[in-house]
């Protein structure tokens, strides 16, 4: 019963969140953030504070609304109610400076997949008004560094889960952006991509820019992420450091279920058919 658990939502400190003069802003601010699909009320009234140049986690259960905040937050869905800034610009009211400065791989991502994944990082370099020069430079790098160079004249069509996902990361990073949102993005990824997804993002939170990545897997967001938010039934549940949100759980995924209300859900006896041969 996610309605009945306790809210662990961490005070703000120090890190430039705080508003006060000159402070650097938030990577994302949101306040009162409400989104109904019809009698489904996707988002209701969330609350979040994203510090800049962190890798944070947006994690939470199946229906949580993580897909529908981001999309919110990216400007990709009109929210119906609420507020979002990102890096100190209102995402509805500037989109122009808001997109400029954010990359986005969306889940269920959509490519043009009739182009090779050299022309796809080609043409979106041009219509984030880069150089031809530096684009060239920088998709050549991007493509090695995230094993597409062999696969770069082959058309997006053709590749597989893995290689859309590495092309799309490709696609959000080209302008390097200050805050970078990806819906899923190790989701039908491979061990050996996933790592290297995972170097490309760390080299590029150091620089001091923010990732803010949604995910299932725990372990993964416990080990890559310094700061957390745990969604469930359309609210915010937990914010703050991983420590914090951990609390004194022996684990993210202990903690992710205390406060998801989850704990110690079982099948009882309602499958009770299945397994042991008879039919
Ligand atoms: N376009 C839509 N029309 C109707 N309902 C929607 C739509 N998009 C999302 N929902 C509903 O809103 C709720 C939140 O969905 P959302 O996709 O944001 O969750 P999520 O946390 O991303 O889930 P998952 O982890 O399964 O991807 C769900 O109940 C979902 O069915």
């Amino acid at each position: 019963m996610p309605d009945q658990a306790a809210d662990r939502t961490v005070e703000q400190t120090g890190d430039g969140t705080d508003g006060a003069p000159g402070a650097t802003p938030p990577a994302v601010r949101v306040e009162g953030l409400w989104k109904r699909f019809g009698e489904q009320i996707a988002v209701a009234g969330v609350d979040l504070t994203l510090p800049a140049g962190k890798f944070i986690g947006l994690v939470g259960p199946n229906g949580a609304g993580k897909t529908t905040t981001l999309s919110m937050v990216t400007g990709l869905l009109r929210p119906d109610q609420g507020r979002i800034q990102v890096a100190g610009h209102d995402v509805w009211k500037d989109p122009v400076e808001v997109k400029a400065r954010i990359g986005v791989l969306p889940e269920g991502l959509r490519l043009f997949e009739r182009l090779s994944g050299r022309e796809l990082l080609a043409y979106t370099g041009r219509l984030r008004g880069l150089p031809g020069e530096e684009v060239d430079k920088r998709a050549a790098q991007l493509l090695d560094v995230l094993d597409l160079a062999g696969a770069q004249h082959k058309l997006v069509v053709d590749y597989s889960t893995g290689m859309r996902k590495k092309i799309g990361l490709a696609a959000a990073l080209l302008h390097n952006p200050q805050v970078l949102f990806l819906d899923e993005p190790f989701e039908g990824v491979d061990p050996v991509s996933a790592q290297t997804i995972r170097g490309v993002l760390e080299r590029y939170t150091t620089s001091g820019a923010t990732v803010v990545f949604s995910s299932h897997v725990m372990e993964l967001v416990e080990s890559l992420c310094d700061w957390v938010a745990v969604m469930a039934a359309g609210r915010i549940r937990a914010q703050g450091t991983l420590a914090e949100v951990r609390g004194s759980a022996s684990s993210l995924q202990n903690a992710f279920l205390e406060l998801v209300g989850a704990n110690g859900r079982d099948t009882g006896n309602s499958l009770d058919w299945l397994g042991g041969g008879s039919r």
